[in-house]
């Protein structure tokens, strides 16, 4: 089927001109695995990362319906956590460890989740974004840093809670226009990229990644890998791409992507992003160790303490066995903070951030344990 280049579905309506080279389009759909080095080979990753976290799902109630997705609650029955419930998951974090509040939840409820806005009403806040900045504030209290996927963000959104963010994210999940993004308020791929690169104005540290098997073929696999590479060149503000097998749940029951197209995928965006950035593959989700040769050299957020609010049916990894995966490929297995080694200082992180990595306490001495670490621990 012939396809115009360059037309991503909404970039027009965000203003957003991202323009993809069709030659370097072809490039990336010839890569296969063999292209790419891996663990330990010459080029390839020296070590494998991974951060341990806390999952906060700050509110189930979302704008959006996408058919993938069991995490969103309809209206009249959607959750929101209070401040103190925040407190909690945040203290069971820091007292296993972690470094990391990942605050993943509904995309901006719109108008129809009354109740969800009455509740933040009587909490002092007139949109969700007032109340992660408090969460953010709690979760920094509690001796965690905050990493906020709210999902879209319009600049002023993102500029209220950016100085208490260690880093932020958005999955771009596709640059098609597919029909797994249901509904009469559906994710745009214009949104999602005017979102990365509101994050690049504002010179924050981003997570963003791919879902594979939406829909997507591979040109837009291709198209999507590239457009990211396009914001990160302007910026140098993206950190890691996820590549995300989308996993079957009870509102998705078709088959996920084989091993073969994700090892192709992540061979793809290892060969089409710049090498400063990382490609993640949750482990819980794809047969990471079957991948490494591909191009992984992140594990991603992993929890000791809390679910995978997004794929319940998806358990996390103990710790022995992400050691288990990186001593497969013969490399050591490093923590990070969620915020990459390289983004930590000035010119990127706000000062409450700053501040509680310099902090003379017991979570100022983690973190700074996290970012000496070599992969002895
Ligand atoms: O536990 C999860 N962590 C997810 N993470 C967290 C991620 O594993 C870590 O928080 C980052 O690597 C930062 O340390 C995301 C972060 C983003 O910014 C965007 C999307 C995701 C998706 C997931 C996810 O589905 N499940
Ligand atoms: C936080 C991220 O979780 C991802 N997400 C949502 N539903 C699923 C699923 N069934 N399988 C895998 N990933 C999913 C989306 O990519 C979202 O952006
Ligand atoms: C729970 S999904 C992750 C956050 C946001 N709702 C998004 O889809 O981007
Ligand atoms: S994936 Fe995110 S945006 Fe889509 S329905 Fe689920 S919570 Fe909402």
């Amino acid at each position: 089927m012939f396809r115009t280049p360059n037309v991503i579905p909404g970039a027009e309506a965000y203003d957003v001109d991202v323009t993809i080279d069709p030659a370097e389009r072809e490039r990336l759909l010839s890569v296969g695995p063999e292209d790419v080095a891996g663990p330990g080979e010459d080029g390839g990753p020296a070590a494998l990362t991974f951060a341990r976290n806390v999952f906060v799902p700050l509110t189930t109630a979302c704008r959006y319906t996408c058919t993938y997705c069991t995490y969103y609650d309809p209206p009249g029955q959607a959750s929101l956590l209070s401040p103190e419930e925040v407190r909690e998951i945040c203290r069971e974090g820091a007292d296993a460890g972690c470094t990391e509040a990942l605050f993943t939840f509904g995309d901006d409820p719109d108008d129809r989740y009354d109740a969800i806005h009455d509740q933040l009403a009587e909490w002092g806040h007139d949109s969700i974004h007032s109340y992660l900045r408090e969460a953010c504030e709690i979760a920094l209290d509690e001796g965690l840093l905050p990493h906020a996927n709210p999902g879209d963000q319009t600049r002023e959104q993102m500029a209220q809670v950016a100085d208490v963010n260690a880093s932020m994210g958005v999955m771009l999940e596709t640059t098609a226009d597919v029909d797994a993004h249901a509904g009469s308020r559906r994710k745009e791929p214009g949104q999602r990229l005017a979102t990365i690169r509101t994050a690049g104005e504002l010179g924050v540290p981003f997570t963003t990644g791919m879902l594979v098997g939406i829909g997507e073929d591979w040109t837009d696999r291709a198209e999507s890998i590239l457009a990211i590479a396009e914001l990160h060149e302007r910026y140098g503000h993206v950190q890691e791409v996820i590549v995300q097998p989308v996993s079957p749940n009870e509102r998705w029951d078709r088959e996920p992507p084989s091993l073969e197209t994700m090892g192709r995928t992540v061979a793809m965006a290892r060969a089409g992003l710049p090498e400063a950035i990382s490609v993640q593959v949750p482990p819980n989700l794809a047969r990471t160790r079957e991948l490494l040769d591909c191009g992984v050299d992140d594990l991603g957020g992993v929890s000791p303490v809390t679910d995978d609010h997004v794929n319940p049916d998806y358990a996390w990894p103990a710790l022995e066995e992400l050691r288990a995966i990186a001593d497969s490929a013969g490399v050591p297995l490093r923590e990070r903070l969620p915020v990459y080694d390289r983004y930590v200082d000035e010119a990127w992180l706000g000062d409450p951030i700053l501040d509680a990595i310099r902090a003379e306490d017991a979570a100022g001495e983690r973190y700074r344990a996290v970012l000496e670490s070599t992969g002895q621990f």
